[in-house]
């Protein structure tokens, strides 16, 4: 039997109230028996490993999923249509305005049977100005930039909510962000606070959480494993309650490149696009070279370029002294190119499972005759789950169901197995937690010590980079500007010659 209920109760300080959810999918306990409270003007950190249940307890929320046990109170009778979502894939149509986004939930403005552009445009503006966003409401949202993106959707969010109070729900909302573009997403945020929003607020980073929150709630495998106010708490303290246990450290046995004496394996030389510039580097077999820079900088464009996802208009790419420029993404995978998207989505195959979506990059190894191998598949597959210790309650079950991070672990997992000479990753740990990100990286590096891989890691978040990295290039206006020898880059350092030039 089902024991949700929306109750409804009056004069209580609490914005939402959610009593002991329980949510089950199949044999897999996402949820199990979760007490959370949020507040007016109170920013309420939801945390926990990949798999935890926050998504769960978000959809729950929502309404998408109805929960096998517990409630969920409103104070108000039309409480539920005063709380607003900003999903992790943000939920914007790119072809279409920031003004049609924006109306498309809130409604267009008729006059004489028409919709009124002109008044739609003048409201867009006075809304986004009053949340100190810049952008015109007349441009596409594909053209603006992650931030601004991110900051259209909150506005959008908050669009629906009323004048004082309701309830926001943000599901990684920065995830995509450099830590800099992040903080002018968090000022706005704090705004929110003086208006009475209460706010639940999930997210990988720490920092984020530690500046933000007034109080938090770390759930372990469905349940809740704490709850308290952020001012008495560390990073450390946050990373313990998270995984049980302190953060392993960088691993200080771990094979690292001689680079005197390492090959190039990767050079690449004066390379242009669209924004990169004259772009030169050099990574060697073993190593792990991070960029940094800002969005703009070139700093994803020269991944999607090196892997041919776009064409150079001039420069030169040699992967081991052979000329690879003009090659197409097909003839890059046989040489023994590797890239690992920013976009979680357009990694996996949905509908597919995930021992699929495991063993989908090596495939043409896999088939025997005119079959594919089970055995050897469901090996392959096994193998990449245990390594990237993914959470899946079987391997045959549709990718779509595990938990985003998972998602992501099985996408880097497939391509560490194939017979690679170059790894490309564009935010590779983006939506992973804390203690998975430090084990993700220690294979990648055993990996890479073993068969000799250069590895060129594009990230937004310092801290990844300075702890993991051998060196770290920072890029701007399409250009490498600085180099740094790591690991253990002051991030202060990396910031000052980020935003240097
Ligand atoms: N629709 C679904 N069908 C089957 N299992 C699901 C479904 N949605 C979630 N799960 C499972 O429930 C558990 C909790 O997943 P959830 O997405 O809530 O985790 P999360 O804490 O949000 O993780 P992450 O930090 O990786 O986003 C996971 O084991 C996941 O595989």
């Amino acid at each position: 039997m089902v024991h949700s209920a929306i109750m409804e109760m009056e004069q209580v300080a609490h914005a939402v109230e959610v009593r002991g959810i329980r949510k089950a999918f199949g044999a897999t306990q996402a949820l199990a028996g979760v007490d959370l409270t949020l507040l007016p003007g109170r920013v309420h950190a939801l945390l926990g490993a990949n798999g935890c249940g926050k998504s769960t307890l978000v959809k729950v929320l929502a309404g998408y999923h109805v929960p096998d046990a517990g409630e969920i109170i409103f104070p108000a009778t039309d409480g539920a249509s005063h709380i607003a979502f900003v999903h992790q894939d943000l939920g914007l149509v790119a072809t279409l305005s920031v003004a049609e986004n924006l109306s498309l939930t809130a409604g267009f403005a008729i006059q004489g049977g028409r919709i009124d552009w002109d008044y739609e445009y003048f409201a867009t503006g006075k809304l986004l100005r009053k949340y100190g966003v810049t952008c015109d409401p007349r441009t596409q949202v594909g053209d603006l930039g992650p931030t601004d993106q991110t900051m259209v959707a909150i506005v959008r969010a908050l669009a629906i909510l009323p004048e004082h109070g309701g309830i926001l729900v943000l599901d990684e909302p920065t995830a995509r962000l450099p830590a800099a573009e992040a903080d002018r997403l968090i000022e706005m945020l704090q705004s929110l606070k003086a208006r009475g929003v209460a706010i639940l607020y999930i997210s990988h980073r720490l920092e984020e959480v530690l500046k933000l929150a007034d109080e938090l709630t770390v759930l372990r495998d469905g349940r809740t494993v704490h709850h308290g106010e952020v001012a008495e708490l560390d990073r450390k303290d946050l990373v313990r309650l998270i995984i049980g246990h302190d953060a392993a450290t960088m691993d200080e046995d771990a094979p690292r490149p001689d680079r005197g004496s390492a090959r190039a394996i990767l050079e690449v030389s004066e390379l242009s696009g669209y924004r990169v510039g004259g772009a030169n580097l050099e990574v060697a077999g073993g190593e792990l070279l991070g960029i940094a820079g800002l969005v703009g900088s070139g700093r994803s464009e020269l991944g999607r370029l090196i892997f041919g996802l776009q064409r150079a208009t001039s420069g030169k790419i040699l992967l081991e002294g052979r000329d690879v420029t003009d090659m197409s993404v097909p003839q890059h995978v046989r040489a023994g190119i590797a890239y690992v998207p920013q976009d979680r989505l357009s990694g996996i195959f949905k509908g597919l499972s995930v021992a699929e979506n495991a063993i989908v990059a090596e495939l043409d190894s896999l088939v025997s005759g005119l079959t594919i191998s089970e055995g050897r598949c469901n090996a392959a597959a096994g193998g990449v789950i245990r390594s990237f210790q993914v959470k899946s309650p079987d391997m045959s079950v549709p990718i779509e169901t595990l938990s985003g991070g998972n998602q992501q672990k099985v996408v880097l997992g497939k391509w560490l197995r194939r017979d690679l000479r170059l790894l490309i990753l564009d935010e590779p740990t983006q939506g992973i937690d804390v203690g998975a990100r430090t084990d993700i990286f220690h294979i990648i590096r055993k990996v890479a010590a073993e068969r000799n891989i250069a590895v060129l890691v594009m990230d937004s978040d310092l801290e990844i980079l300075s702890e993991h990295c051998d060196r770290i290039c920072i890029m701007a206006a399409g250009r490498i500007m600085n180099e740094f020898d790591g690991p253990g880059v002051p991030i202060t350092t990396l910031n000052r010659a980020i935003y240097g030039h």
